[in-house]
């Protein structure tokens, strides 16, 4: 087929990919049903998204939340608070002068009076000096409250992230919080920049509605403030109507956004990956890339929504504009009263007219920030569901709350009638038993049931059965990883016990501070020597001097990114061996840990675990690993288990 899409790569590019995109899809009626299922999809999650984005009940509960959290130091941020007060303060008296200055400018010019000029000018230029000085530190004050509080509420949601392996559990096991990376990254810091400037429009706001209503009481009548009142509220109505439905359209975005980041960001890891499998693709055939296709439909719905975002924008924008645009002639209408309604005046002298229309003008700009301030509510309140919902699913991970509140309570995470086992944690304990172990996997699926196994020191257990059968899981049990489980286990602790995973994890780092993993080179350090008998064990002494070269050549950048991404994948594991060794725990859980390094090297790997006294509990396929074991469980495919010696 030729490539439809081939015309893209020249400058109108956005509406052709959408157009083509349409087109293709319509082609088949296969897609076209694809297409409908997705669009019904993100629908169905547009109108769950609405339902808990509403200016409702839980808002306010929740943004109080959020506020317990940010002035749980209160000193700083309280008296932050006072001070951006005490500017509005001194901001609004000063600003009165503006309108007396204005008023005399233009009496001196109707009268001539020279000197009433000059002296009005001198003081203009001190008065209005002023408040452009109280306004700049108003705005910076506003600043450092948002930093503040940006550090306060990121710091405490972190706290609870990496505790208790909660980046995993919400990742894992629930379904509710989408790219929490972006959470916290990018929508806290939206949200206190924000919060930071409502927040002082709130309380500038009201001091300049009570003065000048004051002021327009002393230089007018009742009548006038009145006016501006019912003007304000009529302004809030249309404000509050376009304003309900733009939360949720704004979480979608905000959610569309964070997806289509982590679309790109997966072909960035994975680059190689994708570029090696798609070599195997028929090369006449030029059709696109299956990420490509993805990254399009994707850019699709949130250009959609986007669109959405930009005409309820729209209609925000226009009521606040006409709001305020308008508000210069509703001024001058209530100082005609009088005149031309009432007649209870016969003319109005021009200098009182500057000073009327002056402090209608203030009174007005008062209600017209709060009718700014409901337009980034609307923003706000996208945020503060954001930041709430993964606020509220850390916390229940963390404890390891009834679980089925954590997962938008359609599928509880263990069936409801089972009891979270028991685990005896002996310090120092020379064995691992499970006792009539029964495990499930988050979803509540039984795995297996009543499994009885005692590893001891000393025997090494070796788990076999087909893939998907549940090995992984029980190593993700017996650690403590999976609270999914009945029975009872006794273990010794977590630091003796060292599990590596499937796949080997690498950090950005030099080669020491992969083997002190999990510490850090701030809390342990391996001295060189030492370093290399290490590696000298597995015969991998030469990646330390790859390593020191590219040091020596000051090639910074790879030392921390790319280098250690090229190592094969079996010199990954040989690393994850080392690390292993350096921590020397009394049982090593090994997941296919040394599947990709040949059999020579795998017998020599469980020589040395033997040499330093460390106790295999591997999961693997391969018959050669057997013989490397005392003892084996088998798993099948209809849930039966057993374990025997092996015979060496
Ligand atoms: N987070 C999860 N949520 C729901 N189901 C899961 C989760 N993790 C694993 N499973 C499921 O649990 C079952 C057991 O998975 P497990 O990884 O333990 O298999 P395994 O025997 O180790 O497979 P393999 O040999 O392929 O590594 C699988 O069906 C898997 O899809």
């Amino acid at each position: 087929m030729a490539n439809r899409y081939n015309s893209i790569n020249s400058s109108d590019e956005d509406e052709n990919i959408l157009i083509n995109i349409n087109t293709s899809q319509d082609s088949t009626g296969y897609n076209l049903h694809e297409d409908l299922k997705e669009k019904d999809k993100k629908q169905k999650e547009f109108e769950i998204i609405s339902k808990d984005n509403k200016l409702d009940r839980k808002f306010f509960q929740r943004f109080y939340i959020i506020i317990k959290i940010l002035f749980s130091v209160p000193t700083i941020p309280v008296a932050l608070v006072i001070f951006i007060f005490g500017l509005a303060v001194g901001q609004t008296y000063v600003s009165q002068f503006t309108g007396v200055l204005l008023s005399n400018v233009y009496g001196s010019f109707t009268t001539g009076d020279r000197p009433l000029f000059v002296s009005s000018i001198i003081k203009g230029f001190i008065f209005i000096g002023l408040s452009a000085l109280f306004d700049s530190s108003i705005k910076f004050i506003v600043s450092i409250l948002s930093w503040r509080w940006r550090k306060i509420l990121c710091l405490a949601i972190q706290d609870q992230y990496f505790k208790n392996n909660v980046y995993y559990k919400i990742i894992a096991f629930n379904d509710k919080v989408d790219n929490p990376d972006q959470r916290i990254t990018s929508d806290i810091d939206q949200f206190t920049s924000l919060l930071g400037t409502i927040i002082s429009q709130c309380i500038t706001a009201p001091m300049v509605v009570i003065y000048y209503t004051y002021l327009t009481l002393k230089s007018m009548d009742w009548y006038a403030p009145v006016i501006v009142y019912a003007y304000f509220f009529l302004g809030y109505f249309v404000n509050k109507l376009v304003m309900s439905p733009m939360v949720s359209i704004n979480f979608f975005q905000d959610k569309l956004e964070g997806d289509f980041r982590y679309l790109h960001q997966r072909i960035r890891n994975f680059a190689e990956a994708i570029a090696l499998q798609n070599l195997s693709k028929d090369s006449q055939s030029e059709q696109e890339l299956v990420e490509e296709e993805k990254a399009k439909k994707h850019f699709q719905t949130l250009l959609e929504n986007k669109r959405k975002v930009i005409f309820w924008q729209y209609g925000l924008n226009t009521a606040s504009d006409l709001f305020t645009y308008l508000s210069p002639c509703v001024n001058y209408l209530i100082i005609a009263i009088p005149l031309f309604f009432m007649g209870t005046v016969e003319s109005i002298p021009a200098a009182s007219v500057t000073i009327q229309s002056y402090n209608c003008i203030m009174l007005a700009s008062g209600f017209s920030q709060y009718i700014n301030v409901s337009s980034s509510v609307s923003d706000l309140a996208g945020y503060i569901s954001r930041i709430s919902t993964m606020i509220e699913v850390c916390n229940g991970l963390e404890s390891n709350k009834k679980v089925d509140d954590l997962s938008n309570g359609k599928e509880p995470l263990v069936h409801e009638n089972e009891k979270i086992g028991e685990m005896t944690i002996n310090q120092n304990s020379d064995s691992v038993h499970l006792k009539e172990l029964s495990y499930f996997t988050p979803k509540g699926s039984l795995l297996y049931s009543n499994i009885s196994v005692l590893i001891e020191r000393g025997k090494d257990l070796l788990i076999m059965g087909p893939s998907g059968s549940g090995k992984s899981s029980l190593v993700k049990i017996i650690n403590g990883l999976w609270p999914f489980f009945t029975g009872s286990i006794d273990k010794p602790s977590n630091e003796h016990l060292f599990l590596l995973p499937q796949l080997p994890y690498l950090i950005f780092g030099s080669l020491e501070e992969q083997i002190l993993y999990p510490y850090s080179k701030s809390q342990r350090r391996i001295p060189e020597q030492d370093l290399w008998n290490l590696f000298k064990l597995l015969d991998i002494q030469y990646l330390l001097l790859r390593e020191k070269s590219i040091k020596d050549s000051n090639q910074v950048n790879d030392m921390t990114h790319n280098w250690l991404n090229q190592l094969s994948p079996g010199e990954q594991q040989l690393i994850s061996i080392l690390r292993l060794i350096y921590h020397k725990p009394i049982f090593a859980l090994l997941d296919e840990s040394t599947s990709s390094v040949p059999q020579y090297i795998e017998k020599n790997i469980y020589n040395l675990l033997k040499s330093f006294s460390i106790t295999a509990i591997s999961i693997g396929h391969r018959m050669s690993l057997i013989p490397l074991h005392s003892n084996l469980l088998t798993f099948d495919e209809d849930k039966n288990w057993k374990v025997e010696a092996i015979n060496k």
